[in-house]
Protein backbone atom coordinates (compact mmCIF):
# COMPACT_ATOMS: atom_id res chain seq x y z
CA UNK A 1 0.00 0.00 0.00
CA UNK A 2 1.20 3.40 -0.82
CA UNK A 3 0.77 6.16 1.88
CA UNK A 4 1.29 9.41 1.34
CA UNK A 5 1.67 11.35 4.93
CA UNK A 6 1.71 15.52 5.85
CA UNK A 7 3.43 16.32 8.82
CA UNK A 8 2.55 19.40 10.10
CA UNK A 9 5.26 21.54 12.57
CA UNK A 10 3.76 24.37 14.95
CA UNK A 11 7.06 25.53 16.49
CA UNK A 12 7.97 29.04 18.04
CA UNK A 13 9.05 31.19 15.31
CA UNK A 14 7.19 29.49 12.48
CA UNK A 15 5.33 26.89 11.03
CA UNK A 16 5.89 24.37 8.36
CA UNK A 17 4.22 21.53 6.85
CA UNK A 18 6.33 18.24 4.99
CA UNK A 19 4.33 15.69 2.60
CA UNK A 20 6.13 12.64 2.35
CA UNK A 21 5.45 9.02 0.24
CA UNK A 22 5.66 5.40 1.15
CA UNK A 23 9.76 5.71 0.63
CA UNK A 24 9.47 8.76 2.82
CA UNK A 25 10.69 10.58 0.04
CA UNK A 26 9.63 14.45 0.31
CA UNK A 27 7.11 15.52 -2.87
CA UNK A 28 5.88 18.77 -1.04
CA UNK A 29 7.03 21.35 1.65
CA UNK A 30 5.95 24.65 2.86
CA UNK A 31 6.92 27.03 5.57
CA UNK A 32 5.71 30.19 6.78
CA UNK A 33 6.64 32.31 9.84
CA UNK A 34 4.53 32.94 12.86
CA UNK A 35 3.90 36.69 13.72
CA UNK A 36 2.07 36.32 17.37
CA UNK A 37 2.89 32.94 18.34
CA UNK A 38 0.44 32.56 21.23
CA UNK A 39 -2.52 33.86 18.89
CA UNK A 40 -4.94 30.90 18.08
CA UNK A 41 -6.32 32.76 15.10
CA UNK A 42 -3.12 32.88 13.55
CA UNK A 43 -2.24 29.24 14.26
CA UNK A 44 -5.18 28.33 12.11
CA UNK A 45 -4.97 30.62 9.37
CA UNK A 46 -1.47 29.23 8.87
CA UNK A 47 -2.73 25.70 9.19
CA UNK A 48 -5.00 26.41 6.15
CA UNK A 49 -2.58 27.96 4.30
CA UNK A 50 0.11 25.50 4.66
CA UNK A 51 -2.20 23.14 3.19
CA UNK A 52 -2.98 25.03 0.83
CA UNK A 53 0.23 26.01 -0.79
CA UNK A 54 0.95 21.49 -1.04
CA UNK A 55 0.27 21.25 -4.62
CA UNK A 56 -3.73 20.19 -5.35
CA UNK A 57 -2.08 16.73 -7.05
CA UNK A 58 -0.13 16.03 -3.31
CA UNK A 59 -3.02 17.44 -1.21
CA UNK A 60 -5.75 14.92 -2.59
CA UNK A 61 -3.32 11.88 -2.09
CA UNK A 62 -2.70 12.77 1.50
CA UNK A 63 -3.93 9.55 3.37
CA UNK A 64 -3.01 10.53 7.10
CA UNK A 65 -1.72 14.09 8.78
CA UNK A 66 -0.22 14.23 12.37
CA UNK A 67 0.91 17.65 14.29
CA UNK A 68 3.07 18.80 16.48
CA UNK A 69 3.10 21.68 18.50
CA UNK A 70 5.18 23.41 21.53
CA UNK A 71 5.37 21.37 24.53
CA UNK A 72 2.81 23.16 27.18
CA UNK A 73 1.39 25.80 25.18
CA UNK A 74 -2.61 25.55 25.63
CA UNK A 75 -5.91 27.50 25.70
CA UNK A 76 -9.55 26.73 27.14
CA UNK A 77 -12.37 26.70 24.56
CA UNK A 78 -15.72 26.20 24.58
CA UNK A 79 -17.99 23.41 23.43
CA UNK A 80 -17.92 24.30 19.78
CA UNK A 81 -13.98 24.39 20.19
CA UNK A 82 -13.57 28.49 19.77
CA UNK A 83 -10.83 29.74 22.25
CA UNK A 84 -12.48 31.35 25.43
CA UNK A 85 -8.47 32.26 26.94
CA UNK A 86 -5.58 33.30 25.41
CA UNK A 87 -3.44 31.09 24.43
CA UNK A 88 -0.49 30.46 27.20
CA UNK A 89 2.93 29.96 25.77
CA UNK A 90 5.23 27.11 26.79
CA UNK A 91 7.48 29.50 28.85
CA UNK A 92 4.66 31.71 29.94
CA UNK A 93 5.11 31.43 33.71
CA UNK A 94 2.03 33.72 35.20
CA UNK A 95 0.50 30.95 37.02
CA UNK A 96 3.06 31.36 40.11
CA UNK A 97 0.21 31.38 42.58
CA UNK A 98 -1.29 28.39 41.09
CA UNK A 99 1.84 26.11 41.49
CA UNK A 100 1.58 27.37 44.94
CA UNK A 101 -1.59 25.33 44.85
CA UNK A 102 -0.59 22.68 43.36
CA UNK A 103 2.13 22.38 45.26
CA UNK A 104 -0.37 21.22 48.55
CA UNK A 105 -1.62 18.48 45.85
CA UNK A 106 0.74 16.46 43.79
CA UNK A 107 3.86 14.48 44.44
CA UNK A 108 7.08 16.46 45.34
CA UNK A 109 9.15 15.58 42.29
CA UNK A 110 6.30 15.80 40.22
CA UNK A 111 7.46 18.09 36.59
CA UNK A 112 4.20 19.18 36.77
CA UNK A 113 5.51 21.30 39.76
CA UNK A 114 6.61 24.29 37.36
CA UNK A 115 5.10 27.82 36.80
CA UNK A 116 5.21 26.77 33.03
CA UNK A 117 3.36 22.92 32.90
CA UNK A 118 0.14 22.67 31.34
CA UNK A 119 -1.51 21.64 34.55
CA UNK A 120 -0.04 24.74 36.45
CA UNK A 121 -1.71 26.82 33.35
CA UNK A 122 -5.07 24.95 33.49
CA UNK A 123 -5.52 25.80 37.59
CA UNK A 124 -4.74 29.60 36.38
CA UNK A 125 -7.27 29.70 33.52
CA UNK A 126 -9.79 27.86 35.53
CA UNK A 127 -9.50 30.29 38.28
CA UNK A 128 -9.85 33.78 35.35
CA UNK A 129 -11.74 31.66 32.43
CA UNK A 130 -14.33 29.87 34.22
CA UNK A 131 -16.45 27.64 32.00
CA UNK A 132 -19.19 24.87 31.72
CA UNK A 133 -18.50 22.20 29.25
CA UNK A 134 -15.25 23.71 27.90
CA UNK A 135 -11.93 21.53 26.62
CA UNK A 136 -8.55 22.05 27.71
CA UNK A 137 -6.21 20.88 24.96
CA UNK A 138 -2.49 21.50 23.62
CA UNK A 139 -1.88 23.64 20.27
CA UNK A 140 -1.50 20.85 18.56
CA UNK A 141 -4.50 19.23 20.09
CA UNK A 142 -6.25 22.01 18.95
CA UNK A 143 -5.15 22.63 15.28
CA UNK A 144 -5.96 18.51 14.59
CA UNK A 145 -9.80 19.07 16.09
CA UNK A 146 -9.72 21.97 13.40
CA UNK A 147 -9.22 18.81 10.58
CA UNK A 148 -10.88 16.09 12.56
CA UNK A 149 -13.51 17.94 14.62
CA UNK A 150 -13.28 16.13 17.90
CA UNK A 151 -12.78 17.90 20.98
CA UNK A 152 -11.09 16.55 24.32
CA UNK A 153 -7.90 14.18 22.25
CA UNK A 154 -4.48 14.69 23.15
CA UNK A 155 -1.74 12.25 23.26
CA UNK A 156 0.96 10.78 25.57
CA UNK A 157 3.49 13.31 24.63
CA UNK A 158 1.74 16.90 24.34
CA UNK A 159 -0.26 15.19 27.69
CA UNK A 160 2.82 14.71 30.08
CA UNK A 161 3.17 18.10 31.25
CA UNK A 162 -0.51 17.89 32.03
CA UNK A 163 0.35 15.17 34.88
CA UNK A 164 -0.81 12.38 32.72
CA UNK A 165 1.30 9.20 33.00
CA UNK A 166 2.03 7.27 30.12
CA UNK A 167 3.31 3.79 31.98
CA UNK A 168 0.01 3.76 33.48
CA UNK A 169 -2.21 5.38 30.23
CA UNK A 170 -3.73 7.02 33.10
CA UNK A 171 -4.37 10.22 34.82
CA UNK A 172 -3.27 9.66 38.54
CA UNK A 173 -4.86 9.26 41.51
CA UNK A 174 -4.11 12.70 42.89
CA UNK A 175 -6.35 14.44 40.00
CA UNK A 176 -9.63 13.08 42.61
CA UNK A 177 -8.11 15.76 44.47
CA UNK A 178 -11.66 17.98 45.99
CA UNK A 179 -9.50 21.11 43.81
CA UNK A 180 -8.64 19.26 40.74
CA UNK A 181 -12.02 17.16 40.68
CA UNK A 182 -13.88 20.21 39.24
CA UNK A 183 -11.68 20.08 36.33
CA UNK A 184 -11.76 16.24 35.54
CA UNK A 185 -14.55 17.43 32.79
CA UNK A 186 -12.09 19.98 30.90
CA UNK A 187 -9.37 16.80 31.07
CA UNK A 188 -8.33 15.65 27.14
CA UNK A 189 -8.89 11.75 26.60
CA UNK A 190 -4.99 10.78 25.70
CA UNK A 191 -4.19 8.14 23.44
CA UNK A 192 -1.05 6.83 21.56
CA UNK A 193 0.90 8.87 19.54
CA UNK A 194 -0.11 8.24 16.14
CA UNK A 195 -3.61 7.35 16.52
CA UNK A 196 -5.99 7.53 13.80
CA UNK A 197 -8.50 9.93 15.32
CA UNK A 198 -10.99 10.21 12.73
CA UNK A 199 -11.39 12.17 8.87
CA UNK A 200 -11.43 15.85 7.59
CA UNK A 201 -14.51 17.88 8.41
CA UNK A 202 -16.46 19.06 5.74
CA UNK A 203 -14.33 22.77 6.05
CA UNK A 204 -10.98 20.43 5.84
CA UNK A 205 -12.05 18.50 2.55
CA UNK A 206 -13.26 21.89 0.91
CA UNK A 207 -9.03 23.01 1.30
CA UNK A 208 -8.82 19.78 -1.07
CA UNK A 209 -8.02 16.93 1.65
CA UNK A 210 -9.41 13.44 0.35
CA UNK A 211 -12.56 12.62 2.63
CA UNK A 212 -10.97 9.25 3.88
CA UNK A 213 -7.44 11.05 4.87
CA UNK A 214 -7.14 9.67 8.32
CA UNK A 215 -6.06 12.79 10.87
CA UNK A 216 -3.82 10.96 13.66
CA UNK A 217 -3.05 11.85 16.98
CA UNK A 218 0.03 14.29 17.30
CA UNK A 219 3.43 14.95 19.59
CA UNK A 220 5.48 18.02 20.69
CA UNK A 221 8.01 19.72 18.53
CA UNK A 222 10.57 18.46 19.75
CA UNK A 223 9.67 15.16 19.92
CA UNK A 224 9.10 15.13 15.90
CA UNK A 225 12.34 16.36 15.52
CA UNK A 226 13.54 13.22 17.30
CA UNK A 227 11.38 11.23 14.92
CA UNK A 228 12.69 12.93 12.08
CA UNK A 229 16.47 12.24 12.76
CA UNK A 230 15.87 8.41 12.59
CA UNK A 231 17.84 7.90 16.13
CA UNK A 232 16.52 4.36 16.70
CA UNK A 233 19.09 2.95 18.88
CA UNK A 234 19.52 3.36 22.77
CA UNK A 235 22.18 5.84 23.64
CA UNK A 236 21.05 8.17 20.67
CA UNK A 237 20.40 11.32 21.69
CA UNK A 238 18.37 14.45 19.24
CA UNK A 239 19.73 18.46 20.60
CA UNK A 240 17.15 20.63 18.91
CA UNK A 241 18.61 23.80 18.24
CA UNK A 242 15.78 26.11 17.63
CA UNK A 243 14.47 29.12 19.57
CA UNK A 244 14.95 27.06 22.51
CA UNK A 245 17.90 24.16 23.24
CA UNK A 246 15.96 20.69 23.95
CA UNK A 247 17.56 17.60 24.31
CA UNK A 248 16.55 13.72 23.85
CA UNK A 249 17.96 10.92 24.46
CA UNK A 250 16.85 7.36 24.19
CA UNK A 251 16.63 5.53 26.96
CA UNK A 252 16.02 1.77 28.65
CA UNK A 253 14.72 3.71 31.82
CA UNK A 254 12.96 6.49 32.63
CA UNK A 255 14.50 9.24 34.63
CA UNK A 256 13.01 12.51 36.34
CA UNK A 257 14.49 15.46 38.55
CA UNK A 258 12.09 18.19 38.62
CA UNK A 259 15.53 20.24 40.28
CA UNK A 260 17.39 19.80 37.04
CA UNK A 261 13.94 19.94 34.90
CA UNK A 262 14.63 16.24 33.66
CA UNK A 263 11.50 14.00 32.72
CA UNK A 264 10.41 11.04 30.18
CA UNK A 265 8.68 10.84 27.70
CA UNK A 266 6.98 7.54 26.26
CA UNK A 267 8.30 6.16 23.24
CA UNK A 268 6.89 2.64 22.79
CA UNK A 269 8.62 0.43 25.13
CA UNK A 270 11.60 3.25 25.63
CA UNK A 271 11.81 6.26 26.86
CA UNK A 272 12.98 9.76 25.35
CA UNK A 273 14.97 11.59 28.42
CA UNK A 274 15.53 14.96 28.27
CA UNK A 275 14.88 18.38 29.13
CA UNK A 276 14.42 22.12 27.34
CA UNK A 277 16.73 24.79 28.47
CA UNK A 278 14.95 28.58 28.27
CA UNK A 279 18.54 29.22 26.55
CA UNK A 280 18.89 28.37 22.59
CA UNK A 281 19.51 30.10 19.08
CA UNK A 282 16.79 32.63 20.49
CA UNK A 283 19.38 34.69 21.77
CA UNK A 284 21.35 34.70 18.46
CA UNK A 285 18.70 36.72 16.56
CA UNK A 286 18.60 39.49 19.28
CA UNK A 287 22.21 40.15 18.21
CA UNK A 288 22.91 39.01 14.66
CA UNK A 289 21.02 38.75 11.32
CA UNK A 290 20.74 35.80 10.27
CA UNK A 291 23.33 36.70 7.48
CA UNK A 292 26.27 37.71 10.13
CA UNK A 293 24.95 34.63 11.91
CA UNK A 294 26.43 32.76 8.68
CA UNK A 295 29.18 35.18 8.27
CA UNK A 296 30.97 35.56 11.28
CA UNK A 297 30.66 31.90 11.74
CA UNK A 298 33.15 31.27 9.57
CA UNK A 299 35.48 33.22 11.27
CA UNK A 300 35.03 31.07 14.44
CA UNK A 301 38.06 28.85 15.04
CA UNK A 302 36.53 26.40 17.04
CA UNK A 303 40.55 25.32 18.44
CA UNK A 304 40.55 28.74 20.08
CA UNK A 305 38.17 28.42 23.24
CA UNK A 306 37.36 32.26 24.08
CA UNK A 307 37.18 31.31 27.58
CA UNK A 308 34.03 33.49 27.93
CA UNK A 309 30.86 32.07 29.71
CA UNK A 310 27.66 33.20 29.84
CA UNK A 311 23.77 32.31 30.71
CA UNK A 312 22.52 33.67 27.35
CA UNK A 313 19.03 33.60 28.85
CA UNK A 314 16.69 36.09 26.62
CA UNK A 315 14.88 37.06 30.16
CA UNK A 316 14.93 35.95 34.08
CA UNK A 317 14.35 31.87 34.85
CA UNK A 318 15.98 28.49 33.31
CA UNK A 319 14.08 25.08 33.07
CA UNK A 320 16.74 22.86 32.73
CA UNK A 321 19.51 21.58 33.09
CA UNK A 322 19.09 23.57 36.12
CA UNK A 323 15.33 24.49 37.11
CA UNK A 324 15.32 28.21 38.52
CA UNK A 325 12.68 30.45 37.78
CA UNK A 326 15.19 33.14 39.29
CA UNK A 327 17.88 32.68 37.51
CA UNK A 328 19.67 35.49 35.24
CA UNK A 329 21.05 36.02 32.22
CA UNK A 330 24.78 36.42 32.15
CA UNK A 331 25.75 38.30 28.63
CA UNK A 332 29.19 40.05 29.86
CA UNK A 333 32.08 40.42 29.06
CA UNK A 334 31.47 41.20 25.78
CA UNK A 335 34.74 41.40 23.26
CA UNK A 336 34.63 44.11 20.83
CA UNK A 337 35.07 41.90 17.73
CA UNK A 338 31.69 40.61 17.05
CA UNK A 339 33.10 36.70 15.76
CA UNK A 340 34.34 36.28 19.26
CA UNK A 341 31.15 37.75 20.95
CA UNK A 342 29.42 35.03 18.57
CA UNK A 343 31.66 32.34 19.50
CA UNK A 344 31.13 32.84 23.09
CA UNK A 345 27.37 32.21 22.91
CA UNK A 346 28.09 29.20 20.89
CA UNK A 347 30.01 27.61 23.61
CA UNK A 348 28.13 28.96 26.46
CA UNK A 349 24.74 27.11 24.85
CA UNK A 350 27.13 23.83 24.39
CA UNK A 351 28.28 23.88 28.04
CA UNK A 352 24.63 24.05 28.79
CA UNK A 353 23.92 21.02 26.55
CA UNK A 354 27.21 19.27 27.94
CA UNK A 355 25.98 19.59 31.50
CA UNK A 356 22.53 18.31 30.31
CA UNK A 357 23.43 15.06 28.85
CA UNK A 358 25.99 14.82 32.11
CA UNK A 359 23.22 15.66 34.24
CA UNK A 360 20.95 12.92 32.64
CA UNK A 361 23.72 10.31 32.87
CA UNK A 362 24.03 10.91 36.54
CA UNK A 363 20.72 9.94 37.09
CA UNK A 364 20.78 7.22 35.28
CA UNK A 365 19.45 7.37 32.09
CA UNK A 366 21.61 4.80 29.11
CA UNK A 367 24.78 6.02 28.10
CA UNK A 368 25.13 8.71 25.50
CA UNK A 369 26.64 7.40 22.13
CA UNK A 370 26.08 9.95 19.76
CA UNK A 371 24.09 13.62 19.49
CA UNK A 372 22.12 13.99 16.45
CA UNK A 373 21.22 17.67 15.70
CA UNK A 374 18.17 19.56 14.88
CA UNK A 375 16.26 22.81 13.92
CA UNK A 376 17.63 26.33 12.76
CA UNK A 377 21.30 26.13 14.40
CA UNK A 378 21.91 22.65 12.82
CA UNK A 379 23.45 23.75 9.87
CA UNK A 380 26.10 26.04 11.47
CA UNK A 381 29.74 24.45 11.67
CA UNK A 382 31.16 26.04 13.57
CA UNK A 383 29.32 25.42 16.42
CA UNK A 384 28.84 21.46 15.87
CA UNK A 385 32.72 21.44 15.74
CA UNK A 386 32.52 23.46 19.23
CA UNK A 387 29.36 20.85 20.31
CA UNK A 388 31.66 17.91 19.27
CA UNK A 389 34.40 19.03 21.57
CA UNK A 390 32.21 19.83 24.83
CA UNK A 391 29.89 16.58 24.15
CA UNK A 392 32.94 13.91 23.65
CA UNK A 393 30.53 11.62 21.15
CA UNK A 394 30.08 11.72 17.56
CA UNK A 395 28.02 15.20 16.50
CA UNK A 396 26.31 14.87 13.13
CA UNK A 397 23.12 17.05 11.76
CA UNK A 398 20.03 15.01 11.50
CA UNK A 399 19.42 13.99 7.80
CA UNK A 400 15.87 15.62 8.64
CA UNK A 401 16.28 18.51 10.71
CA UNK A 402 12.25 19.71 10.07
CA UNK A 403 10.44 18.36 13.03
CA UNK A 404 7.31 18.55 10.19
CA UNK A 405 9.32 15.29 8.80
CA UNK A 406 9.06 13.46 11.88
CA UNK A 407 5.38 14.26 12.36
CA UNK A 408 5.15 12.51 8.70
CA UNK A 409 6.59 9.94 9.95
CA UNK A 410 4.55 9.69 12.60
CA UNK A 411 1.51 9.85 10.83
CA UNK A 412 2.68 7.30 8.71
CA UNK A 413 2.82 4.69 11.25
CA UNK A 414 4.49 1.35 10.91
CA UNK A 415 2.04 0.53 7.49
CA UNK A 416 4.53 1.31 5.07
CA UNK A 417 8.25 1.51 4.22
CA UNK A 418 9.19 2.94 7.51
CA UNK A 419 8.21 -0.32 9.40
CA UNK A 420 12.00 -1.35 9.21
CA UNK A 421 13.03 1.66 11.04
CA UNK A 422 10.61 1.58 13.09
CA UNK A 423 10.93 -2.42 14.13
CA UNK A 424 14.13 -1.49 15.44
CA UNK A 425 12.02 -0.33 18.53
CA UNK A 426 10.83 -2.96 20.58
CA UNK A 427 7.72 -1.33 19.98
CA UNK A 428 4.84 -2.76 21.28
CA UNK A 429 1.94 -0.06 20.71
CA UNK A 430 1.44 3.34 19.52
CA UNK A 431 4.93 5.61 19.01
N1 LIG B 1 23.49 30.01 10.86
C1 LIG B 1 22.90 29.89 12.04
N2 LIG B 1 23.63 29.61 13.14
C2 LIG B 1 23.04 29.47 14.35
N3 LIG B 1 21.71 29.59 14.55
C3 LIG B 1 20.94 29.86 13.51
C4 LIG B 1 21.47 30.02 12.20
N4 LIG B 1 20.45 30.27 11.35
C5 LIG B 1 19.32 30.29 12.11
N5 LIG B 1 19.60 30.05 13.40
C6 LIG B 1 18.69 30.04 14.55
O1 LIG B 1 17.65 29.11 14.34
C7 LIG B 1 16.52 29.50 15.13
C8 LIG B 1 15.26 29.08 14.44
O2 LIG B 1 15.23 27.70 14.38
P1 LIG B 1 13.87 26.89 14.29
O3 LIG B 1 14.18 25.45 14.39
O4 LIG B 1 13.14 27.38 13.08
O5 LIG B 1 13.18 27.42 15.62
P2 LIG B 1 11.76 27.22 16.32
O6 LIG B 1 10.91 26.31 15.50
O7 LIG B 1 12.11 26.64 17.66
O8 LIG B 1 11.25 28.60 16.45
C9 LIG B 1 16.62 31.00 15.29
O9 LIG B 1 16.52 31.31 16.67
C10 LIG B 1 17.98 31.38 14.70
O10 LIG B 1 18.73 32.22 15.59
O1 LIG C 1 10.82 24.54 24.43
C1 LIG C 1 10.03 23.98 23.74
C2 LIG C 1 9.16 24.75 22.83
O2 LIG C 1 9.70 24.68 21.56
C3 LIG C 1 9.90 22.50 23.69
O3 LIG C 1 8.84 22.11 22.89
C4 LIG C 1 9.57 21.88 24.97
O4 LIG C 1 9.68 22.57 26.13
C5 LIG C 1 10.13 20.48 25.07
O5 LIG C 1 9.10 19.79 25.58
P1 LIG C 1 8.81 18.27 25.35
O6 LIG C 1 9.94 17.54 26.02
O7 LIG C 1 7.51 17.99 26.06
O8 LIG C 1 8.76 18.01 23.90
Amino acid sequence: MTITALGIDFGTSGARAIALNAKGEILASTRRTLAQPDNPQEWAATLWELIQEIPLKVRQQIQRIAIDGTSATVLLCNPDGDPISPALLYNDDRAQESLKVLAGIAPANHLVLSATSSLVKLLWLWEHYPTAGGYFLHQADWLAFLLHGQLGISDWHNALKLGYDPAAETYPDWFYHPILAPLQPLLPKVVAPGTVIGTPTRIAQSLGLSSECQICAGTTDSIAAFLASGAHHVGDAVTSLGSTLVLKLLSNRPVQDRAAGIYSHRLGDLWLVGGASNCGAAILGQFFTPTELEHLSRHINPQQPTGLDYYPLLRRGERFPVNDPHLEPRLEPRPAEPHLFLQGLLESLSRIEQQGYQRLQTLGASPLQRVWTAGGGAHNPAWLAIRQQFLGVPVAISPQTEAAYGAALLACGSTNSLQNRQQSYPFTSGC
